[in-house]
């Protein structure tokens, strides 16, 4: 079996290429990098390695890689001939994979292949959904409708944390054990894709709005918090007891809006907070706090893990959520200089100031109350 991975990035080779060659398959990853992309078609292998006391080292297999940017036929090509194509590129890049993809699915179509599911494994709501809408934008009438028949774009949610790697070995990756990857089986065009460690489900909101308002809601505020407080990794701005409460506070928040919205358990959601901060607390990975709070702009977007929950607990709890307002303060406060999102956003808020930066980049108004709550705990920031 055949799949095409575009991203041969932490999650690329930690996570998607592991379980890829767990279940049989060779992994044509395609990447910009040409370095990583030598080096995987030099090796053919790579290591992962679980972070945590066994240092268990998994060898990855049947493995080679495509420079996208010097072979694009040869990915076009690829995806011809693929049983599933996979994507961990990051939601701003799904636009610039989106020729290729559209290129390579009609060549299949003039080949006659059977049909194939398109899955991006990105931190956001409808990542899958969003590839799909910048595929069909490269296509006519005509070619949609064969498309819709043979082509799936099912939206998924990923979790493994896979920080930055800094090996001698540079293919190597350090992850957490852990994982999860669920895929909305609703939107499967033809097959299940025969991956294992994938849980299909009818409905992926619960899942995706989950992870992304406990996992990356916790990171991030984590993350601005421990920048701000001159840490570098989560796992010690976890052992600072402030940033820590600020966390549970705004993980309590988001609980609340997932529990009364998605109808989970209270206890239940509690444990899978728990389990969700003691993985941010493991030691045998080193995160970087300027990792997790990349892309600062993108994490403020209406629909990412500080609004979105912000908005709904608005609307459903009925109150303003205070932690949440804090961490939205934090990342307005983000002004790491080699991040671009964060000069970007630090020069909107110089030269347009704070209520544009908000409207701008949130959504949100900031004569509301809670922009105004936004407004005064980002001066408290300022202190
Ligand atoms: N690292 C994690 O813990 C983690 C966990 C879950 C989900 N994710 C998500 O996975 C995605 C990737 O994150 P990452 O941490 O692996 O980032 P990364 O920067 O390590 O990997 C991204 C890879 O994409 C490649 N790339 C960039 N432009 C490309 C293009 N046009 N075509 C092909 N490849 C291109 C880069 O060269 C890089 O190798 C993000 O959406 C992230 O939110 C990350
Ligand atoms: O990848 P981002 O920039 O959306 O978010 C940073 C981290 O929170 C994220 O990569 C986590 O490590 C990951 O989502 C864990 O599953």
């Amino acid at each position: 079996m055949q799949a095409v991975h575009f991203g041969a990035g932490n999650i690329g080779r930690g996570f998607i290429g592991n379980l890829l060659y767990q279940s049989g398959f060779h992994t044509s990853f395609v990447d910009v990098n040409s370095e990583v992309v030598d080096l995987i078609n030099e090796k053919q292998q790579y290591h992962v390695v679980l972070a945590d006391e066994g240092q268990e080292t998994l060898t990855i297999k049947n493995v080679s890689a495509i420079n996208s940017q010097t072979d694009p036929d040869k990915v076009i090509a690829a995806i011809a001939d693929a049983d599933i194509v996979t994507a961990a590129v990051g939601p701003t890049i799904l636009p610039f994979i989106a020729g290729l993809v559209a290129d390579g699915l009609k060549k299949r179509l003039e080949l006659g292949g059977q049909a194939l599911n398109v899955i991006a494994c990105e931190n956001m709501i409808g990542g899958s959904t969003l590839l799909k809408e910048k595929v069909y934008e490269k296509l006519t009438d005509a070619e949609k409708n064969a498309f819709d028949q043979n082509f799936g774009f099912p939206d998924a949610a990923v979790d493994r944390i896979v920080p930055n790697q800094s090996n001698e070995d540079k293919l190597m990756v350090m992850v957490e054990p852990f994982y999860e990857w669920a895929v909305d089986q609703s939107k499967i065009v033809g097959e299940k894709p025969p991956v294992e460690g994938i849980t299909f489900v009818d409905d992926l909101t619960p899942y995706i709005e989950r992870k992304l308002f406990t996992v990356n809601t916790g990171h991030a505020i984590t993350a601005y918090f421990g920048y701000a407080s001159g840490i570098q990794t989560i796992d010690e701005a976890m052992k600072n007891a402030a940033i820590k409460d600020l966390v549970e506070g705004a993980l309590n928040e988001t609980g609340a809006v997932l529990v009364k919205k998605h109808g989970f358990k209270s206890e239940e959601h509690q444990k899978y907070i728990n389990k969700i901060l003691n993985r941010f607390t493991n030691t045998y990975i080193s995160d970087e706090v300027t990792r997790v709070g990349r892309s600062p702009i993108r994490k403020l977007g209406p629909n990412d893990r500080l609004v979105a929950p912000a908005k709904q607990y608005l609307e459903l709890i009925g109150k303003e959520p205070a932690y949440l307002a804090k961490g939205i303060a934090a990342a307005l406060n983000f002004d790491f200089k080699e991040d671009k999102e964060a000069v970007e956003l630090q020069q909107t808020l110089q030269a347009k100031g704070l209520e544009t930066a908000i409207r701008t980049y949130t959504a949100l108004d900031p004569e509301s109350s809670f922009g105004s709550l936004i407004i005064r705990e980002y001066q408290a920031l300022q202190k």
